[in-house]
């Protein structure tokens, strides 16, 4: 429903420790097409976060500008357009149950507990709604995360290495939920992985940056079916071309 425009000029951090501050990005163009599933893969530390944090709006200080765009005929509220942001760690309030960490996005109301009731049976814990978030497993602390990012119904996803630390087949059971709520609520997703193979089962688009200031190396479309995102040979033969030979893109 909603494209991304980012249009970044200049984004520094101030100099530290005497070295002075390098632009992470510098003339940087991506735009970003309504309901894509745009994959980021980049070295570490090469500005994937801050891009985020950017989109967000929890960045602002940077020259350029990141532009939202409704989709034919539509508009964003007074707020303009609902962004959902997922971290790499679930950052659920430790002193709330469950139920209200899914709920706080909405205001926390009588509605709004029964829009995250129904999102917690969507992602399978509705019996966990009265519980501390302690007292869950990562996977399952990841999944009430989800429950909060979709419950806003959002225009927009941010998802920084959402999955990662968790097991092979609990990652696996985690990416299987995402397309599950995507198919129920499309909307526009930004996923930041170090994960190719993560990025060939999710990705419509994967775009991968390299090189300070962060620069556009690869931009592939993936348009591979359902089917042959299962597959480990058309799965490995677009991984390679994602990553070329030797990347320090992909730690798998
Ligand atoms: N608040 C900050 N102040 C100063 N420098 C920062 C700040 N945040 C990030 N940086 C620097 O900016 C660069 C990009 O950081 P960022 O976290 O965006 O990278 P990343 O690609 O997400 O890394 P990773 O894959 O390790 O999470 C790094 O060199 C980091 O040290």
């Amino acid at each position: 429903m909603t494209g991304i425009v980012l249009d970044i000029v200049e984004k520094r951090f101030p100099a530290a420790a005497g070295a002075p501050a390098a632009p992470i990005y510098r003339d940087f163009r991506l735009d970003v097409a309504p309901f894509s599933f745009l994959v980021l893969l980049a070295p570490s530390g090469s500005g994937k976060t801050t891009l985020l944090n950017m989109i967000a709006g929890l960045d602002r200080d940077f020259a350029g500008r990141i532009g939202f765009e409704p989709a034919a005929g539509g508009a964003f509220g007074p707020e303009g357009p609902r962004i959902a942001y997922a971290f790499q760690n679930p950052r659920l309030l430790p002193w709330r149950r469950v139920l209200d960490n899914v709920a706080l996005p909405l205001g926390g109301g009588e509605a709004a507990r029964e829009a995250a009731l129904a999102m917690l049976r969507e992602v399978g814990l509705e019996e966990q709604a009265g519980a501390y978030p302690e007292r869950l497993s990562l996977g399952q602390q990841r999944r009430v995360a989800l429950a909060r990012a979709f419950v806003l119904d959002p225009d927009v996803l941010l998802m920084d290495e959402p999955f990662v630390s968790l097991d092979e087949a609990g990652a696996a059971r985690l990416r299987d939920l995402l397309r599950r709520l995507l198919a129920r609520r499309p909307t526009t997703v930004v996923f930041v992985t170090h994960d190719s193979r993560e990025a060939v089962e999710l990705g419509t688009r994967l775009v991968r940056l390299d090189g300070a200031p962060a620069r556009i190396v690869a931009d592939i479309p993936v348009t591979l079916s359902a089917e042959d995102r299962c597959s480990p040979a058309m799965v490995e033969a677009l991984r390679r071309q994602v990553v070329g030979h030797g990347s320090s893109a992909d730690r798998s």
